[in-house]
């Protein structure tokens, strides 16, 4: 059951952002977010430099790409792409211990690269041909939109590393090529989902900072509290921030990485979001270690962790072999 009593924070990143921020309303705000990712592992944030008339962009963009025919979105799917970019069909993907696949279609693009990079979380992106989707109508938005949030992860990233005692440059020692990947999604209103079927079945984010943007109105995200389910309003222009495993890992516990789900509850209405999930550097460890913060040594990379994460909790597809996920040739976020 849900608890309504219990909201999330709700942090005003202005006194951080603003050109005419002070040192000390800096340091209010590295406070607020290192209480509230502590406390729940996820806040809510306004005044996050994305602008308004982008999201609407992205959420329209988003709504025009899914209503494409089955087969062109099918010729675009992720599982034949080796960078897992591109298309992800209702049922592509399936976590372990779940009874039944997710509802939710999505797509995904990442930091391109002009070839594909082993162990395959850099490539090209894969756009519509724009005979069937104009480039101002999705290619466009969708890349402006990449950029911004890319900015904010930072600016978040940068955040938690200061509320563990750290400068905030710390960043760059494992940020010089981020695993970036942006997932846009589409969840069927409920009267087309089976009977127990989730948007999206409850899981944790599994590495760094996640941004999410949700269309207003459209309400179904619940994260986990205390053994209650909290849910999070889709307001407008309010971004949704979480932790991922690796960060909670990494931050020696100080942070969280909650467990959150999404059910559309709405009959006849789909809902759109979109979430950006910032990693870090494939080969870099945890930069926190060696007596500069609380979190424990070990040799796992951001690669490790990535691979790890998809073969255990997201990575069982549809008619793949064992043998092919144990190779790791299938990855998901
Ligand atoms: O769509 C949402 O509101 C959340 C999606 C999510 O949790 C995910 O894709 O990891
Ligand atoms: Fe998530």
């Amino acid at each position: 059951m849900a608890s309504t009593d219990i909201v999330l924070p709700l942090i005003d990143l202005a006194p951080y952002l603003s050109p005419d921020a002070t040192p000390e309303s800096k340091a209010t705000v590295v406070a607020q977010v290192r209480a509230a990712v502590g406390e729940f592992g996820f806040f809510q944030a306004i005044n996050h430099g994305i602008p308004l008339a982008s999201q609407h962009a992205l959420i329209e963009a988003i709504r025009t790409l899914m209503k494409i025919p089955k087969e062109e979105k099918l010729a675009m799917s992720f599982l034949k792409n080796p960078s897992r970019r591109g298309y992800e069909g209702s049922g592509d993907t399936f976590r372990t211990g779940d009874k039944m696949h997710d509802a939710k279609e999505a797509f995904y693009i990442g930091r391109p690269s002009e070839k594909v990079e082993p162990p395959g979380f850099h490539g090209p992106n894969v756009w519509p041909s724009p005979d069937l989707v104009p480039e101002s109508e999705f290619r466009d938005p969708v890349w402006s939109y990449y950029q911004q949030t890319n900015a904010l992860g930072r600016d978040i990233w940068q955040l938690l590393i200061q509320g563990l005692g750290h400068p905030g440059d710390l960043l760059s020692q494992f940020t010089k090529k981020p695993v970036v990947m942006m997932k846009m999604i589409r969840y069927p209103p409920f009267s087309s989902t089976l009977p127990g079927q989730f948007g999206v079945g409850a899981h944790t984010d599994f590495g760094g900072v996640t941004v999410l943007l949700q269309e207003a109105g459209r309400d179904g995200l619940e994260v986990e509290y205390k053994g209650e389910w909290i849910p999070v309003p889709a307001l407008e222009n309010v971004m949704v921030i979480n932790a991922g495993d690796m960060i909670a890992s990494w931050s020696g516990g100080v942070y969280k990485s909650a467990k959150h789900r999404v059910i559309n509850k709405a009959e006849d209405t789909e809902r759109i979001s979109c979430a950006t999930f910032w990693h870090g550097d494939l080969d870099a460890t945890n930069p926190f270690v060696d007596g500069k913060g609380e979190g424990k040594a070990g040799d796992e990379t951001v690669a490790d962790l990535l691979v790890k994460r998809f073969r255990s909790q997201f990575s069982l597809m549809r008619g793949k072999k064992t043998e092919e996920v144990a190779r790791g040739e299938v990855f998901a976020h």
